[in-house]
This record gives structure tokens, sequence and C-alpha cells, in this order.
């Protein structure tokens, strides 16, 4: 393992992955690729692109929600096929369920799986305190504020003790304050849990922030055209926004996805 909790272990290996599309009207979408990407186990790779340049499509390929058209897709060196055991989604909509308990929403996939009586107990209550949820317990969502009804969000994928975690844009509905505060919760809970965490997100200085690695992709079909590096130290927090090296990784990455930006909406005007 190196210095910042990594491993040179592969978790998820893209080889050539593409994917395509057929419209309504009989036409041919080429959504995706080839991309190839490999994420080490133990790290916090963000991936940021274009708008429609198949960010979420690559999500639905990694939580076997969608086989890609061609390429491999691997987790832990074997075939994604269905949605694999171990992995964790969170989306950017709110997908609270509105007719349960804060305790009850966290508890559902726990007692979906058949765990037993005081083993769901357990883990409710350390999420409830990991979270900050413990005087919510009771709440229904909808006595919630936003960030913290990605925190119940949140908790639910974390009891069910994921190594991979897949994030689709999850703190995209919430301002810009409480987007760091959970970014710092994110951080904590990746070092505490030693999962990889994919993430996809539009905010270039959430991934600037929170990640070892910002995966830069092209205009649709999306293709991976820059890795960076961040060298972030393993604790860390929103407080890097203030390092001097902050802003020339955000030029790192904004330079070529501005070209891809540009190229994407004059695609879209011709
Ligand atoms: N089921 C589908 N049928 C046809 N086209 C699709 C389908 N799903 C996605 N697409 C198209 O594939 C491309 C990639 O979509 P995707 O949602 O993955 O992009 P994205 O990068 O997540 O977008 P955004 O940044 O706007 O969230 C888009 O052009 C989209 O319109």
């Amino acid at each position: 393992m190196t210095e910042n909790g990594q491993t040179d272990v592969p978790c998820v290996e893209l080889r050539q992955v593409e994917q395509r599309f057929t419209t309504r009207k009989g036409g041919n979408v080429h959504a995706l690729g080839p991309l190839d990407l490999t994420l080490r186990r133990g790290e916090f790779l963000s991936i940021v692109g274009p708008s429609g340049c198949g960010k979420s499509t690559l999500l639905d390929i990694l939580s076997g929600l969608a086989r890609p058209a061609a390429g491999q897709a691997l987790l832990n060196g074997q075939p994604i096929r269905g949605v694999p055991d171990g992995v964790g989604i969170v989306f950017q909509e709110d997908a609270s369920f509105g007719w349960l308990t804060v305790e009850n929403n966290i508890a559902f996939g726990l007692k979906r799986r058949g765990l037993a009586r005081d083993d769901i107990a357990a883990r409710v209550e350390h999420a409830l305190d990991f979270m900050g949820l413990r005087r919510f317990r009771t709440s229904y969502p909808s006595q919630l504020s936003g960030g913290m009804r990605q925190r119940v969000c949140i908790a639910r994928t974390l009891v069910m003790r994921p190594s991979l975690i897949l994030l689709d844009e999850p703190f995209g509905a919430l301002d810009q304050q409480t987007r760091l505060l959970m970014g710092d919760e994110l951080l904590r809970l990746w070092r505490e849990t030693n999962a990889t965490i994919l993430l996809i997100t539009h905010s270039l200085d959430e991934a600037v922030m929170l990640s070892d690695r910002i995966g830069v992709m092209s205009a649709r079909p999306g293709r991976l055209i820059k890795l960076v590096e961040t060298g972030w130290p393993r604790e860390r927090d929103s407080t890097v926004v203030s390092s001097p090296h902050y802003g020339d990784l955000l030029s790192e990455i904004w330079a070529p996805l501005r070209a891809e930006s540009n190229h994407h909406m004059a695609a879209n005007n011709a």
C-alpha cells in the first residue's frame, strides 16, 4: 500500500469500452468510448467531462445496470454482470424513500438482504452517528433539508459496506457551502471505510478538492483524454482549496475540458 492508502491492485478495469444506443427514430447514438481506465483499489477518482459526453452511461456500465456494446468492464478481475455485490451507488436526485423514517431508510437494504436484526440495528446506529443523523432518526425525508436527505442516501449506501462507491453528481442539487461540507464528509467516509470511490461531477472544484486522480473526458462519444494526479495526502479536507497547487490543478483540467466543451457546442450549433 502506498503512503496515501492506495494500492496498485486494480479494482475496476475498462478496456476499450463503448456504448451505443438506438433512438426511437431508429438512429444510432455513439454515446461512449472507446474508453480505457483502471481504477486502483482504495483510490478516489473523479470524472469530469462536457455535458452529454457519456458520464452517466459509464456509471451504468460500472454498476451493472447496462452492458457495454463493445469492450470489457471488469470488477476485481471479473466481468460486470448485473448489479455486483459490494458496489454502492448514490445518485444526484433525492432517492430517499419518503414514506420511511430516516432510520428505516437506512435499514431498507439491510432488511432486504435478510441480515440478522441485531446486525441491522448495530449498523444503523453506527451510520446515524457517522452521518450526524441521530437527532433525525424518526423524521421523514420531507422534514429534512436537501443536504440532510443526501446524507440519508449516503448512509443507506454505507451500511451495505460497499468496497466500491459510485457517485453520480451526489451534491449537484446542494448550495456551494453545503457541497464543501459534504465533500469533507465524503473524504472522512472514504478514509474510514477504505472504499474505492468513483465520483462523476460537473464541478471542477469538487473534483480537484476531493480526488487522488481526475479523469477528463472528451465530448461525445466520451473517451478519456487526460488523467491528472492531484498529489494530495490521504489526510485532507476542503482547506486544500487555499493551497497554491490548487489553482494549477484547476487550470490543468480546465484547459482540455474547455477545448472539448467548445467543440461540443460548435457541433451542436452546426
Ligand atoms: N437510452 C438512450 N437512448 C438514446 N440515447 C441515449 C440514451 N441514454 C443516453 N443517451 C445519449 O447518450 C449520450 C450520453 O448520455 P449521458 O447521460 O451518459 O451523458 P452525461 O455525460 O452523463 O450527460 P450530463 O453531463 O448532461 O449529465 C447523450 O447524447 C444522451 O442523449
